[in-house]
């Protein structure tokens, strides 16, 4: 694997990221984010404790990451290191008495937004490429004035740096379709979270699925990634190799729930001797580790007990965690006296937040400054950034960390970066909508374009052309050709609302995973849903349509066109009741449950099958989608085409036994049937309603009832 040098260039030493002239466009001078020195993303947690449903799962974590090392949590499984990941990316509440800072402040959603948390299991459109799939995060997730060569160059980097050019154009796969392999996968959530340029990033059991080499190549890469980029890497790992486990900062154990060792990674093996576990010198030091955590309960007892005795902080050492709280940003620095000391605000104190101030031509500076020399800590040594007058460079914070001699652009990178996303959304509601129609057209288009359903669609359009081949416009006829009307409406209201809700679950696990990470807006999602999909909706029932009614007997051209309209706008509402079933039950057994049972019923009242409803239950009728558009149907048939001939003899309507050669009107033909008549533009309002309604309610359960943790 080629890693290392690469990686630099991934945001790199190149004015790539944040080009020249754009880092803040049109921006009025405001408050727009913390002070560099906050922008140092130290994350600190102590007491961290966490239950579910009155049982604890963490009890009293304590520790620190900071920008350029690699923590690892380990310990056995159940021991709750995705619980503490999860506590870290802020998607799990925490206990009262828990304290989680980053950068020196209280996890909110800004700064939960900047973590980028490889979860263990990875979520993607199955259907998309690599390629698709990295586009559409970049173009989602960066910010707007990056223009199309930007991102694209970026998404190179970060590609060429984890080898997946080889599977660019391979799909993601997931669920029964086949993609990218467990390894692939893995490292293409890793590129997606890397796109966005987190400060802080989590994985939780990143080389689960790989292979040892390729294990060691991936931590080695965010080792790299750590140091040369200052970000604050913190990862869960179950039994890594000894290469792997010598990669390690700080290492974090974990037991029950419990921290038994916090500390740099290179010092366990003493620690344990110390309690009494002694490890080999030529053994790997996280094998044995796991034994005896596995092991025995009195191994795990001993160690716990001994690393609570010392407060957790490894007093063995002669290291204290000591609480500073005059500083004033209250951000956790290294002290200076010794790189073993640390400490950091107390638990549940809110530092005052530092602000800084961008003005439109990027020039930042911080309220309790008052001038543009700003005093950044960077380990132990207080670092100057100039912030200079005018917008020159434009780099990257990633490379600024890597020349320190050369700090004017640190302003402006920081600017740019923070101000982006101290909006609450990193592009415009315009650009998300955008973005999200193309990706879901392209989603959704297998789906619902598969070669099957072409092939179900002209095989059912050619079977309901024969079976009405050629009708002829007279009383014996009507219900045959209220028969096309009934079936082709209700079988495209089933169709398209249990597609709506297959496509649910697989996508909203996506969406979620999105929405959690503050890419894109609800609203612009679900908006770019309803676009993204018409097309797609529509084309299946048209193409049915433009079988099977001409072979059952065309008229005119206006006839054909309205009846289109209604088939299709029934298919929409359909998609529509689809949408909000499915966001509403979620689980998709439930959900197929509750749509049977409402589209059966829809066919029970919808007018053709019951021609006698009792009083009690016709307000049934009134909620029946079918009903509307049926009727809808039957009066664009039988108004607009040749007028329906009576029969010879024996015609069950009054008015064709008063003279011979008599059609039927139409309004005669719905009352037999036993339907009360509503007027067109009534019946197609009232189908317009139901389509606002459950787009409405849909949004509303996603929105209120379905928020992502
Ligand atoms: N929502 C929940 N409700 C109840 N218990 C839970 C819940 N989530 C996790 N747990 C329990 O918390 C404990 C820690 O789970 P967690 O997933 O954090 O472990 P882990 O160390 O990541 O395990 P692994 O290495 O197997 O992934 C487990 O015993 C698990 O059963």
């Amino acid at each position: 694997m080629i890693f290392s040098t690469d990686f630099l260039l991934v945001h790199g030493r190149e004015p790539v990221l944040y080009p020249k002239e754009r880092s803040v466009p049109r921006m009025e001078k405001r408050r727009c984010t913390t002070c560099p020195a906050a922008s140092k993303y130290i994350v600190a947690f102590s007491n961290l404790s966490v239950s579910i449903a009155g049982k604890k799962l963490l009890s009293s974590v304590n520790g620190i990451a900071k920008p350029g090392q690699l923590l690892a949590i380990m310990g056995p499984s159940g021991s709750g290191k995705t619980t503490l990941l999860n506590a870290l990316s802020g998607r799990t509440p925490l206990d009262n008495q828990s304290s989680l800072q980053i950068a020196g402040l209280p996890l909110d959603k800004r700064h939960r937004r900047r973590i980028g948390y490889v979860t263990q299991h990875d979520v993607f459109f199955a259907d998309l490429t690599l390629r698709q799939t990295l586009k559409y995060t970049s173009e989602l997730r960066l910010p707007d004035f990056f223009t199309d060569e930007e991102r694209k160059l970026n998404v190179d980097r970060i590609v060429q740096v984890l080898e997946l050019e080889k599977c660019l154009d391979t799909a993601m796969g997931g669920g029964m379709k086949r993609g990218l392999s467990g390894g692939e996968r893995k490292r293409a959530s890793i590129a997606c979270e890397l796109l966005t340029d987190p400060p802080v990033m989590l994985l939780d059991e990143p080389t689960s699925g790989l292979d040892s080499t390729a294990a060691l190549g991936l931590i080695r890469c965010l080792k790299e990634y750590a140091k040369h980029e200052q970000k604050t890497v913190i990862l869960s790992i179950h039994q890594p190799s000894s290469q792997i486990f010598h990669l390690f900062d700080k290492l974090l154990l974990l037991h029950g729930g419990q921290s038994v060792y916090f500390g740099p990674a290179k010092e366990i093996v003493e620690h344990f001797s110390l309690v009494g576990l002694p490890i080999q010198v030529h053994y790997n030091p996280a094998d044995v580790i796991m034994d005896y955590l596995k092991g025995s309960s009195e191994a795990s007892d001993r160690l716990l007990r001994y690393w609570k005795s010392s407060k957790g902080v490894g007093e063995s050492k002669e290291k204290e965690f000591k609480f500073d709280s005059t500083d004033p940003a209250g951000i956790p620095l290294l002290s200076t006296q010794t790189s073993e000391t640390w400490s950091f605000v107390p638990p549940l104190q809110t530092p005052e937040k530092p602000s800084l101030w961008c003005s439109d031509n990027s020039t930042c500076f911080c309220d309790n400054v008052q001038q543009n020399e700003i005093n950044v800590l960077v380990e132990s040594e207080a670092l100057p950034i100039k912030c200079s007058e005018e917008g020159d460079s434009g780099r990257s914070s990633w490379s600024d960390s890597q020349s320190h001699g050369d700090n004017s652009s640190n302003c402006h990178s920081h600017s740019s970066l923070l101000t982006s996303y101290d909006n609450k959304w990193p592009t415009s509601f315009w650009t998300q909508f955008k973005v999200l129609t193309r990706r879901n057209f392209l989603e959704a288009k297998p789906r619902m374009l598969s070669k099957l359903n072409w092939i179900q669609t002209i095989g059912l359009g050619l079977m309901a052309g024969f079976l009405w081949l050629q009708l002829e416009r007279k009383e014996e006829t009507i219900s045959d050709i209220q028969g096309w009307m009934f079936f082709s409406t209700t079988y495209w209201m089933l169709f398209a609302l249990f597609g709506a809700l297959a496509s649910f679950p697989g996508e909203q696990e996506v969406v979620n995973k999105e929405r959690i990470s503050g890419a894109y807006r609800l609203s612009a999602y679900y908006s770019a849903k309803m676009v993204g999909e018409l097309p797609l909706v529509m084309t299946m029932p048209a193409l049915y349509y433009f079988i099977s009614y001409p072979m059952m007997g065309f008229h005119n051209v206006s006839t054909f066109l309205l009846l289109l309209c209604y088939l299709l706008l029934n298919s929409i509402v359909a998609q529509s009741a689809g949408l909000f079933i499915g966001a509403l039950c979620m689980d998709f057994q439930a959900s197929t449950t509750v749509s049977a049972l409402y589209t059966l019923a829809m066919q029970l009242f919808g007018g053709f099958l019951a021609t006698k409803v009792p009083p009690w239950l016709q307000w049934a009728r009134s909620l029946s989608m079918i009903h509307y558009a049926f009727q809808s149907m039957q009066m664009v048939e039988f108004s607009g085409g040749p007028l329906i001939r009576c029969a010879s003899e024996n015609s069950r309507f009054s008015s064709c036994n008063q003279k011979e050669n008599g059609t039927i009107p139409y309004h005669l033909i719905i009352e037999a049937s036993g339907n009360p008549i509503l007027p067109l533009e009534v019946n197609t309002v009232i189908l317009f309603l139901f389509l606002l309604i459950f787009r409405v309610l849909g949004y509303i359960v996603l929105r209120y009832y379905r928020t992502p943790r």
